[in-house]
């Protein structure tokens, strides 16, 4: 008699059984000793050296449910409530469960599968059957007949249904796409109506033709989900017809049994674009089984290592800490015969340095791919059986095109280098990841590269004044968020203290903060409106703020592509902005040839109205006094804390050896000093309490259409003052009332930008002849210097054996 065929959920125990023994196989695999043996943070080496992955940074402790980066409760100590789970996942969790408690049966006394244990699975399920009892219970409760509980039932699937429902009219040009229902149904959560020309383009040959894709597009034109969305759609369908073979059946080919193993490696520059790509990953993956985690440096490894052990199937990473991890023999990040995607976001940063050795690494640790198939690098953990995925190679950036003639390379779709020597261009870089011949080439960057909706500027002024004109847009055009770029971060410093002292609230991010500050810094900026962000280039990639109205290139960059980067966190996505750079007289060659670049012959100049300046460059001078006088009281304090703690250390007996005089001196100058300061700060307090306004402007009556946040709070002070002094009169000894302070007239810059039109053609022959004419006389002082100290030290030589 032939056999039954087993029950369906017989049939998917089993299934899952097998995926769960073949991931204790791989944790019994030895681990590669050729890989470097190393505790040493990766991020150590690029102290000093490397803006973007933080420089000296401690392993601190950040609360993950800040950032969205609990694990799944399961995974957590204790293993408290189980997650609120949808209809599919729960379906999903209870045939796990069935299939822990065989492995149980079988193996006794064994940690199971993903850390729980016996005892978790145990209690789990206890409260998974009260809980079953429970939603049992509830509709009996409520209803008197079993006919009205099917109505319930079936009015939530018709609910159900309905949230699934994505309106087809409106979201017409995503149905060419073929994507995922579940997919669809985040899309249509997120309210983006079309996809992105890059979306559009990248989608078909990602999700549909198992392409490997090199994209290139504007700053903010949506690439994460360009990448993001053919990654889902995969991992949706291989779950998608594993349910079928299972139902049809009763089992799967062994080559879709892949829950639990790494999918997709998706590698940023940044610490904060890996989190914020997770994010964005996150939303679109809602409703799906998805899981993705972020793997960044200043983040506790050990946390880490165990949101690994949720084996998610998606990891978002920077490359010093992957790489970390990886050679540590982290065994789900060297599973990778299971890898489908590789994706380098950013490309054309991380051929930089600082982030080269590590990615370089990681890229050798990938199993080698000869067209069609894959080859399993030595370094690569693997189990014989397991069908080997296809793998495909994503690499995007906005800058990519700008690496010398890449352009034409991509436009004629030949990317292709020799397969050995450095990894020091992107084309390298890509084959050596296994980006093979056939790749889809996307260039959607247009000739100036900058997003369309983008109006560039420039203020030239003396390097000295530039803080004028910083304040001067801060306070006169304050409106919308502004993230003010500068090159040093002791240039951050020295602005963001100025700015503080004339009550511009400015938040900073740069590399030498720790990751939590950092973090913070970028939500409280998320959270206000009109938040400023003084920042270094650390912020000028990926970062997707809405509503960044402006951009300030206090100090140009060294490079074309972080300038395009810099000002493409404004004007993203349909939005509009615009970005002023500073330009001292040092820096207009350095402009000039970054027009060239873009192939700009004109740019706008931002108007500035000359009648604030007086006013503003008095509150500056003050500013600067009082924020010498901070810094040397600050330092003498270090100064001394720093003797004092030494001599303690060898345990030095400090004698006080100055004389009455000395002592006194020293006194009288604190004293005068502290008298210094009150005086100053007391003149700013009052020429701070009453707005900012041109020279020529009538003081009795400020009037106009919107008023800028700093000049909100000045207005507030005024207010207050006023009621001081009505409530107490005797003080006030002028009653007379002198302002009655309506409004003002705030625009913001990207308005007055574009009321003034004007546009300035930059002489790009003129400014490089200028270029060539100032190394030339720099080359000659230097040899003249040199013929100068050569002449005098033969004089003294002959001197010398004349004196013999
Ligand atoms: N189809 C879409 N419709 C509307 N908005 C979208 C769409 N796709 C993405 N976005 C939004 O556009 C913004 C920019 O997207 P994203 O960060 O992916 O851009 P990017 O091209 O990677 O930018 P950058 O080069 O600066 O990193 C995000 O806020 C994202 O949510």
């Amino acid at each position: 008699m032939a056999s039954q065929p087993p029950k369906k959920k017989q049939r998917k125990r089993n299934i899952v059984r097998q995926s769960a023994g073949q991931l204790e196989r791989f944790d019994s695999l030895p681990w590669a000793s050729s890989l470097p043996d190393t505790d040493d943070d990766p991020f150590s080496a690029l102290a000093g050296l490397n803006d973007f992955e933080g420089g000296v940074l401690s392993l601190e402790e950040i609360d993950e449910s800040e950032y969205g980066l609990e694990l799944p409760k399961g995974f957590q100590k204790g293993g408290k409530k189980p997650e609120k789970l949808t209809k599919r996942k729960r379906e999903e969790s209870n045939s796990d469960e069935v299939v822990k408690e065989e492995v149980k049966n079988d193996e006794t006394g064994e940690e199971v599968n993903n850390g729980e244990t016996e005892k978790e699975v145990g209690k789990t399920k206890k409260k998974q059957k009260k809980k079953k009892k429970k939603k049992a219970k509830k509709p009996k409760e409520s209803m008197d007949t079993e006919e009205e509980t099917v109505t319930v039932a079936e009015t939530n699937d018709q609910v159900d249904k309905e949230e699934d429902q994505v309106d087809d009219s409106e979201y017409h040009a995503w149905y060419e796409l073929r994507l995922h229902p579940l997919l669809m149904k985040s899309i249509s959560r997120l309210k983006f109506i079309e996809p992105t020309p890059i979306q559009k383009a990248c989608i078909p040959a990602g999700a549909h033709q198992g392409k490997d894709v090199i994209g290139a597009a504007e700053t903010g034109s949506g690439k994460t989900l360009a990448f993001g969305l053919p990654i889902l759609q995969r991992l949706l369908e291989e779950r998608d017809k594993l349910e079928r073979q299972v139902e049809e059946k009763g089992e799967a080919d062994e080559k879709v049994v892949s829950r639990g193993l790494l999918r997709a490696l998706i590698i940023t520059p940044t610490r904060e674009l890996a989190l914020q790509v997770t994010d964005h990953l996150k939303q679109v993956a809602k409703g799906t089984d998805v899981r993705v985690v972020p793997i960044v440096g200043g983040m506790s490894t050990e946390k880490q290592e165990r949101l690994l052990k949720t084996r998610p199937e998606i990891v978002v990473g920077t490359p010093g800490r992957l790489w970390e991890l990886m050679s540590g023999g982290e065994i789900h990040l060297v599973e990778l015969h299971s890898l489908s995607f590789f994706v380098l976001d950013e490309a054309d940063r991380m051929i930089d340095n600082g982030h080269f050795h590590e990615l370089q690494s990681i890229i050798d640790m990938l199993p080698m791919i000869r067209e069609g198939h894959q080859e399993v690098s030595e370094n690569c953990v693997t189990a014989s059986g397991f069908q080997r995925k296809k793998r495909q190679t994503f690499v995007f950036s906005a800058t990519i095109a700008l690496s010398s003639d890449f352009r034409k390379k991509l436009k004629r779709g030949s990317v292709k280098t020799k397969s050995d020597g450095e990894l020091n261009s992107i084309e390298a870089l890509s084959e050596r990841a296994g980006m093979r011949s056939n790749a889809a080439v996307i260039d959607l960057t247009n000739a100036s590269i900058m997003a369309n909706n983008l109006e560039e500027s420039f203020i030239e002024c003396p390097e000295e004044d530039k803080d004028a004109c910083l304040y001067y847009i801060l306070s006169v055009h304050g409106q919308g968020r502004t993230i003010v770029f500068c090159t040093s971060i002791a240039a951050l410093r020295h602005i963001s203290s100025l700015m503080r002292i004339l009550n511009v609230n400015v938040l900073t991010l740069h590399a030498q903060m720790q990751q939590r500050a950092r973090l913070k810094a970028i939500d409280r900026f998320r959270a206000n409106d009109h938040g400023i962000l003084v920042a270094t280039d650390v912020a000028a990639r990926g970062l997707d703020i809405p509503g960044v109205r402006t951009v300030v290139h206090y100090q140009l960059p060294h490079s074309a592509e972080v300038y395009v980067h810099r000002s493409g966190r404004t004007a993203r996505a349909s939005a509009d902005g615009c970005s002023i750079a500073l330009i001292s007289p040092k820096e207009s060659s350095k402009f000039s040839s970054l027009c060239k670049s873009f192939s700009k012959e004109s740019f706008q100049q931002f108007p500035i109205d000359s009648s604030y300046m007086p006013e503003v460059i008095k509150r500056l001078s003050l500013a600067r006094q009082i924020d010498r006088v901070l810094r040397k009281e600050s330092q003498d304090k270090a100064d001394k804390t720093w003797f004092q703690r030494n001599a303690e250390s060898i345990e030095l007996i400090v004698e006080e050896n100055d004389s009455e005089d000395e002592r006194a001196n020293t006194i009288r100058k604190t004293k005068a000093n502290s008298a210094k300061l009150k005086n100053l700060q007391q003149e700013l307090k009052s020429l701070l309490s009453r707005p900012l306004q041109p020279k020529s402007f009538s003081s009795r009556y400020l009037a106009g259409a919107g008023i800028s946040p700093l000049l909100q709070q000045q207005f507030e002070e005024l207010a207050k003052q006023k009621l001081a002094e009505k409530e107490n009169p005797r003080n006030n000894n002028n009653n007379k009332r002198k302002m009655v302070v309506i409004g003002h007239d705030c625009v913001e810059p990207l308005q007055a930008l574009r009321s003034s039109g004007h546009e300035v053609s930059m002489d790009l022959k003129g400014a490089g002849e200028k270029r060539r004419s100032l190394d030339n006389l720099r080359r000659k002082r230097k040899e003249d210097k040199k013929r100068l100290h050569d002449q005098k030290r033969k004089q003294r030589k002959k001197l010398k054996s004349g004196g013999d």
